[in-house]
């Protein structure tokens, strides 16, 4: 009675169960491992595990099996170790990045009446449908982690994020030493353009500014959209002059740029204001107020320029 409940539920069971003596030969396999496997149980029972399954990594893990053969303990292998040991087409009606089954397995001790292991029970789970949502669940993830920490229009940083890098690279230079320097841009007369050629015009502009941004810096450097027409560029390992040669190759690009915007020539321009890291500042605060306020020099010098900040 009780063997034929013990045949009932492990070919009903909906895992693969696998038995091996101690020559690593099969003595038993459940239904489950053979629709899955494709194998006949003559090709199968009675001989060496590593010859019906050529596929398994032979020597790490004749290692995990002998050492449950030896300690008796069991032991577990994951797909999130390793995708799967044994070669079998996954029946999930969904697309996933492998065609075989995603598996955990499960290696478990069999004992006689002596205690001493004579068996191993493999048991192999499929974990298809886990891997795949959560490798969902990981797309998804990075996915929103990069939405936080850009902006929707122009999708370069955000200021969260920006002024985030930028306290991060002062707290650096405050601890080891070395170079660091700020560029606060604004585009000059932006209303205007706004007001004489639309807000789509002015968005277009925006857009194509944080492009240029992009093609004109280092990887190590950030630009980040401050505000509504404010940009900020984080320029780690530069010095105050190195930051204005920087400084007057956007300033040129985007004057020299022609923005059109339904065949019509926009006029922009832009005038930026540029400090570097020095011991009297606090935080990474004071960075932009210096920038911002060289900024405002450059507005008042008639625009389209790009001003160093120095101390009055
Ligand atoms: N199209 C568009 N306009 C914006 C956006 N954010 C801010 N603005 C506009 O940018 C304009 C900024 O105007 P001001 O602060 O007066 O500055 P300005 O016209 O650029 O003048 P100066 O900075 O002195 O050269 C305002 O009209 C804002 O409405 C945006 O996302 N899209």
């Amino acid at each position: 009675m009780t063997e034929q409940l013990h045949g009932i539920i492990l070919d009903q069971i909906n895992a693969g169960v696998l038995v091996i003596n101690s020559d690593m030969e099969i003595d038993y396999w459940n239904r489950f491992l053979q629709i899955h496997s494709g194998r006949g149980n003559d090709d199968v029972v009675g001989k060496s595990l590593f010859d019906v399954f050529p596929e398994l990594p032979k020597p790490s893990l004749r290692r995990k099996l002998q050492g449950v053969f030896l300690l008796g303990t069991p032991t577990f292998s994951s797909w999130e170790q390793r995708h799967h040991l044994f070669e079998m087409p996954h029946s999930r009606p969904i697309t996933t990045a492998s065609q075989h089954m995603a598996q955990n397995c499960s290696f478990l001790p069999l004992k006689d009446e002596m205690g001493t292991v004579t068996q191993v029970c493999i048991i192999i789970e499929d974990a298809t449908d886990v891997c795949f949502y959560q490798g969902e669940l990981n797309t998804t993830m990075s996915k929103l982690e990069k939405s936080s920490r850009t902006d929707g229009l122009t999708q370069i940083s955000n200021r969260r994020y920006w002024e985030e890098r930028l306290s991060i690279e002062f707290s650096r230079v405050v601890r080891h030493g070395g170079h660091l320097s700020l560029i606060m841009f604004d585009l000059d007369k932006f209303k205007s353009i706004n007001d004489v050629y639309g807000h789509q015009a002015g968005d277009h502009v925006l857009v194509e500014t944080a492009k240029q941004l992009t093609d004109a810096l280092r990887t190590t450097d950030l630009a980040g959209r401050y505000g509504g027409e404010e940009f900020g560029i984080v320029l780690p390992d530069t010095s105050l002059d190195q930051a204005m040669v920087v400084a007057e190759r956007i300033r040129t690009r985007i004057a020299d740029k022609e923005f059109t915007f339904e065949e019509q020539v926009l006029p922009v321009t832009i005038s930026l204001g540029v400090t570097q890291f020095d011991l009297s500042q606090k935080n990474h605060e004071k960075m932009i107020a210096q920038a911002d306020s060289a900024l405002y020099k450059a507005k008042e010098g008639g625009r389209n320029r790009s001003v160093k900040f120095e101390v009055e």
